[in-house]
Formats: C-alpha cells, sequence, structure tokens
C-alpha cells in the first residue's frame, strides 16, 4: 500500500517535471517523454540528431529539474580515456595541477552525463564510458569514484561521418533507447524558436524551471517500486517474445516490405538485454499513465526507440537504417497480432 502511494505522489512529481521541461523546450513533447521513461527505467540513451537542435538544452534543463549536477565532454579524435577522468596543468608558480575530469567532477551528485559525438572518440575512450555507464563507477587516483544515480547521454553526429568510430553492436546494446531529435515540425514554435530572444540564451531560459522539482536521488527507488508493481499479462508476454522472434526473423512472421527482399535485411534481431530493457520502459510508461498493467500502447511507445539501434542490418541496407527502421518497426506492429 504505502508502495502504491509512493508511486502515485513519484507520478504526480514526474508529471510536473515533464510539463515544466516542456515550457522551456519547445516541439519536442516525444523525445522529452522517452528522455522521462529513460530516466525513471535508469536506462542510458543514444541521441541521434542534427546540430543545434537544442540538445543540450533538453538535458541541462533535466538537471536542473532533477536538482543534480550536469556533466559534459566533446567527443574528438586525440581525446584519451584519462582526459575523462583528470587535466594535468602547470599553475603562475609553475607547479603542477590535477582537476578532476568531467566524468569525475560531480561524483555523486551526477544526474546526467553528455556526452557530445560519441563517434567522435576513438574505441578507447568509448570503453571507458560503456564500463561507467554499466558499473555506475570507475577507478581514478587509486579510488573508486560512485556515481549510482547518473544517466549518460550520447550523441552521434549524424551528419559528418568523416574521422569518426562508430559504437560496435555490443556498445550500442547497452543503451535502452536511440532517441531522435529534430527541429520542431510546427512553423509558429519553428519562428519563436529563431525570433524569441528568450530562446537565445540557454542560461537565462532555464532559470525559468524551478530546481529539484524531482529528487534526482529518488529515481533508483522509484524504478525498483515500479518493476515490481507493474503487471505484465500473458497475453502482452507472448506478444513481446512474437515480437522479438520477428524481429530476427521477419520473413517468417510475414512481414513485407517496399524495395526490400525481406529474407535478406536482418543479420541479428534485438537482444535480450535489449527486449528486458523494452519491459522496463513499457512499464514506466504504463505507470505514467497512471495503469498498473502494461497494454499493447505501452509497448508500442517504446519499440522503435528500442530497437532502432539493436537491429542488426545486412550491409546493403545499413546505409538506410534511418529510413528502415522506423518502416521495419511499423511492419511488425501491423503483422503481429495485438492482443
Ligand atoms: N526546442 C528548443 N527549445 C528551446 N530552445 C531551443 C530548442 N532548439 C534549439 N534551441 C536553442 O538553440 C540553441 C542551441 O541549442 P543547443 O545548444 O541545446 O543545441 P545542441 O543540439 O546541443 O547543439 P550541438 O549539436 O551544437 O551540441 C540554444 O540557444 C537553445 O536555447
Amino acid at each position: 500500500m504505502i508502495g502504491l502511494q509512493q508511486l502515485e505522489s513519484a507520478r504526480q512529481q514526474a508529471l510536473s517535471l515533464e510539463q515544466a521541461i516542456n515550457q522551456v523546450v519547445i516541439g519536442q513533447e516525444e523525445a522529452v517523454r522517452l528522455i522521462m521513461v529513460a530516466l525513471h527505467a535508469r536506462g542510458h540513451v543514444l541521441l541521434e540528431g542534427g546540430v543545434g537542435v537544442g540538445k543540450t538544452t533538453i538535458l541541462r534543463a533535466f538537471s536542473r529539474a532533477l536538482g543534480g549536477a550536469f556533466g559534459r565532454i566533446e567527443g574528438s579524435v586525440d581525446l584519451m580515456p584519462n582526459d575523462l577522468l583528470y587535466s594535468a596543468w602547470v599553475d603562475a608558480d609553475g607547479k603542477p595541477v590535477i582537476d578532476p575530469g568531467p566524468l569525475i567532477a560531480h561524483g555523486e551528485e551526477t544526474a546526467v552525463f553528455f556526452f557530445n559525438e560519441i563517434n567522435r572518440a576513438r574505441p578507447q575512450v568509448q570503453s571507458l564510458l560503456l564500463r561507467a555507464m554499466a558499473e555506475r563507477s570507475v577507478e581514478a587516483f587509486g579510488k573508486e569514484y560512485l556515481f549510482p544515480h547518473m544517466v549518460v547521454f550520447a550523441d552521434r553526429n549524424a551528419v559528418e561521418k568523416e574521422e569518426t568510430f562508430e559504437l560496435s553492436a555490443a556498445a550500442r546494446d547497452r543503451f535502452l533507447f536511440e532517441i531522435s531529435i529534430s527541429r520542431p515540425r510546427d512553423d509558429a514554435q519553428r519562428r519563436k524558436l529563431i525570433f524569441d530572444p528568450a530562446f537565445h540564451d540557454v542560461n537565462q531560459l532555464l532559470e525559468n524551471i524551478e530546481p529539484a522539482l524531482v529528487d534526482y536521488k529518488a529515481l533508483n527507488e522509484v524504478d525498483r517500486l515500479i518493476q515490481k508493481s507493474i503487471y505484465v499479462s500473458t497475453e502482452i508476454e507472448n506478444y513481446v517474445v512474437k515480437l522479438w522472434d520477428a524481429s530476427w526473423q521477419p520473413h517468417q512472421y510475414g512481414i513485407e516490405m517496399a524495395d526490400i527482399f525481406i529474407e535478406d535485411l536482418v543479420v541479428a534481431g534485438a537482444s535480450v538485454r535489449g527486449m528486458s530493457a523494452m519491459v522496463r520502459a513499457a512499464k514506466v510508461c504504463a505507470w505514467l499513465a497512471g495503469r498498473e498493467h502494461v497494454l499493447p500502447d505501452d509497448i508500442h511507445a517504446v519499440l522503435l526507440p528500442t530497437m532502432t539501434h539493436r537491429v542488426f542490418l545486412t550491409p546493403v541496407y545499413e546505409s538506410r537504417r534511418e529510413q528502415i527502421m522506423p518502416e521495419f518497426v511499423t511492419a511488425l506492429r501491423d503483422k503481429i497480432a495485438t492482443p
């Protein structure tokens, strides 16, 4: 009973947080909802989108509304793993000084860590980040730094592909979602972003968000309660298992797509980790909607962001992934009977 009351008050807080974010970040309601789900399912996120579309603004807005610290680093070819942990320099008296790097600078207070342009960083740097994501800790200066509340957001520059190190399939699998962020579609919102000076200064814009609307330190416990309390019926289980099989062998489920030889499309479907992450996220969707059980709508809300970076396509289709994956997920939804 206490659990249910706690969940309902956490839900009200979560909805106020979402509303506050959508007031300063405009035209990104879908991305904001998925980030809300990821934060409450405690999953890390890949961001896909152009330059200057408001990614940093969204993430800083979330950190402020969660009352935690925001860490950030830019990926580049010459970035070394140690650059995440410390920076060394010589002060005015010629004495060497060592400062903590961006990953450990805020320690346990880190709520959001943003790795911009992760595909510009070398695999050694990516590995360090993946370890920190999985263990929510790193070793530096001979001791262990813990970030029990950290959620990592990593952006892949989708436009420029020169000098990039694409994340391996195993690395991509560690991210709960890949969320696409693009320019708002609505004309009035686009004009507002360009002509209204309120959107030109991020620091000032973020002042409009009440700090610590939700306590970032409570999110791990809220997730535990959600995962324990939200019910998944046998029908939904069967549906999820069919979707999973169809992501591996779409032709066996009668999936058809225009201009695609479906038997050749997929090398590997979603992983076990991917499917369990999808169910965790669907439970958070059900909770946000005020339900105690998962409906097909909850699965549909998270199907694309959990599958899009996980399904491994054959090389001929890989270059069209961005166009193919939404169509593939729609075809799965249309073909597999919904309970
Ligand atoms: N949807 C939006 N709502 C509010 N402000 C926005 C939005 N989109 C862009 N902006 C404004 O545009 C500017 C650039 O945004 P921001 O730095 O967050 O983009 P970014 O995607 O992180 O950029 P980069 O790819 O260069 O890191 C900021 O002044 C920000 O306030």
